[in-house]
């Protein structure tokens, strides 16, 4: 039976995320609607999920020794990786020693690097992706793309939003993206994942949660994405009866491959002949973010719901919903966020700021979620209050 004591007494349920953003930030304020204690790890402090957890510590996530004194001292009964960089091998050392990490150490070690998921998904079990190379140096990436044929995505094989990710279209490309790769990646290495590029009509996030009641799924998030960042989200994304069955059939696959319980974002390629799966998130998805606005229950809420152990009968599509992101475009301590007054304006539209201490190039600062009668309104109406919203920068 599942109980809970008081946060901070000797029967309170403790929660450690490891990374602290935007999307961490949500899953603390759920986790604490059920009572849970919370604690929130990043590499800065002043992070958002910071901001509302009971405790929080600054760490180097990615430093092994670090990372196993923190989680020794606190003792969580759930430790959830929020990002993707995390020295994933002490989480497998430290579940084998009876920890919790969700949904598996396994799945987080995977999915953490863009060679171990592409190869369970195309190599063990035979989902449909782009055609891939990995590479270590730039002569074997020179290699590699001339395998790949031109033009081709190149993508540190650990990294997040786009950061070190660009297209290769000519051979004279190649050295500016090993540069690109090397400067981007979030940990300190060299190899590189090169990807066929997929020409699609679209893209989808699919969220799959795994949990006591079984796996469940939302309906599907469209997006844009811009550098490899999203810039817009939508749900429900229209998709033929085959296209969705196809998409259920990829995220299943893949979610019950790693396991576990927990919310998981599973992206894919809609192609006219194919669906592609791309990459999965084991946690929480940005484009997901949406669902703040248009389910019953959000993404957060149902990745704290999967952990704990409690039901999910089902979720429930509100309305069509839309999110639009804000970004910043200077690096910057010394900033205001305007425009929310005017946003607000808006019927159905809501505006989170997720309160990051400082700006830098194309770091997302804020998010504008509508809800309208039609998909295309809800865009309309997020695009709006997102245009509105601004980043005020300080004399420099
Ligand atoms: N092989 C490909 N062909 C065409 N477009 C691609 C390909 N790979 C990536 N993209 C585009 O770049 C976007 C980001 O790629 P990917 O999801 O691999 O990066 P990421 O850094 O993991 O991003 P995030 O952390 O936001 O999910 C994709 O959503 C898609 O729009
Ligand atoms: N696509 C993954 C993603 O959106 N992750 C979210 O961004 C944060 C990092 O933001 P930052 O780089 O601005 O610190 C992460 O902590 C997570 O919340
Ligand atoms: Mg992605």
């Amino acid at each position: 039976m599942f109980t809970i004591g008081a946060p901070d007494s000797s029967r309170a349920r403790k929660m450690m995320l490891l990374g602290s953003g935007e999307l961490g930030k949500e899953v603390v304020i759920e986790a604490q609607r059920l009572g849970v204690e919370t604690i929130a790890v990043d590499r800065y402090p002043g992070a958002p999920a910071m901001q509302v957890a009971h405790r929080h510590y600054v760490i180097d996530m990615l430093d092994r020794a670090a990372l196993r004194e923190l989680i020794e001292r606190e003792r969580p009964d759930w430790i959830v990786p929020e990002i993707e960089a995390i020295a994933t091998e002490e989480l497998v050392e430290l579940e084998r020693e009876g920890y919790r990490v969700i949904p598996t150490a396994t799945a987080s070690r995977l999915t953490m690097d863009r060679e171990g998921i592409r190869r369970l998904a195309a190599e063990t079990l035979g989902l449909p992706t782009a055609a891939y190379r990995f590479a270590d140096s730039l002569d074997e990436l020179k290699r590699a793309v001339a395998e790949i044929g031109l033009p081709c995505v190149i993508k540190p094989i650990m990294s997040s939003s786009g950061k070190g990710q660009s297209v290769c279209r000519t051979e004279d490309d190649i050295e500016a993206c090993w540069r690109t790769a090397m400067e981007g990646g979030r940990a300190k290495k060299t190899r590189v994942i090169v990807e066929q590029f997929i020409r699609f009509d679209s893209e989808i996030t699919l969220l799959t949660v795994r949990s006591v009641s079984g796996t469940t799924f939302c309906e599907p998030i469209g997006h844009i994405q811009k550098d490899g960042d999203y810039i817009e989200s939508w749900q429900p994304h229209p998709m033929s009866p085959a296209q969705l069955e196809e998409a259920r059939r990829i995220a299943r696959t893949i979610t019950d491959a790693l396991g576990g319980y927990g919310l998981f974002g599973v992206e894919l390629f809609l192609a006219p002949d194919r669906v592609y799966f791309s990459e999965v998130s084991p946690r929480p998805h940005d484009t997901g973010m949406v669902t703040m606005v248009s389910q019953d229950l959000s993404e957060f809420a149902l990745h704290v719901r999967a952990i704990l152990g409690l039901p999910i009968p089902g979720v429930r599509l509100l309305r069509p919903g839309a999110s639009h992101t804000l970004k910043a475009w200077e690096e910057s301590r010394d900033f205001a966020i305007g425009g929310i007054a005017a946003a607000l304006e808006l019927p159905d539209t809501q505006v989170r700021v997720f309160g990051k201490p400082e700006t830098k190039v194309g770091r997302r600062m804020a998010v504008a979620l509508s809800a309208a009668d039609t998909v295309d309104e809800a865009r309309e109406r997020a695009k709006e209050a997102a245009s509105r919203l601004r980043v005020n920068y300080g004399k420099a």
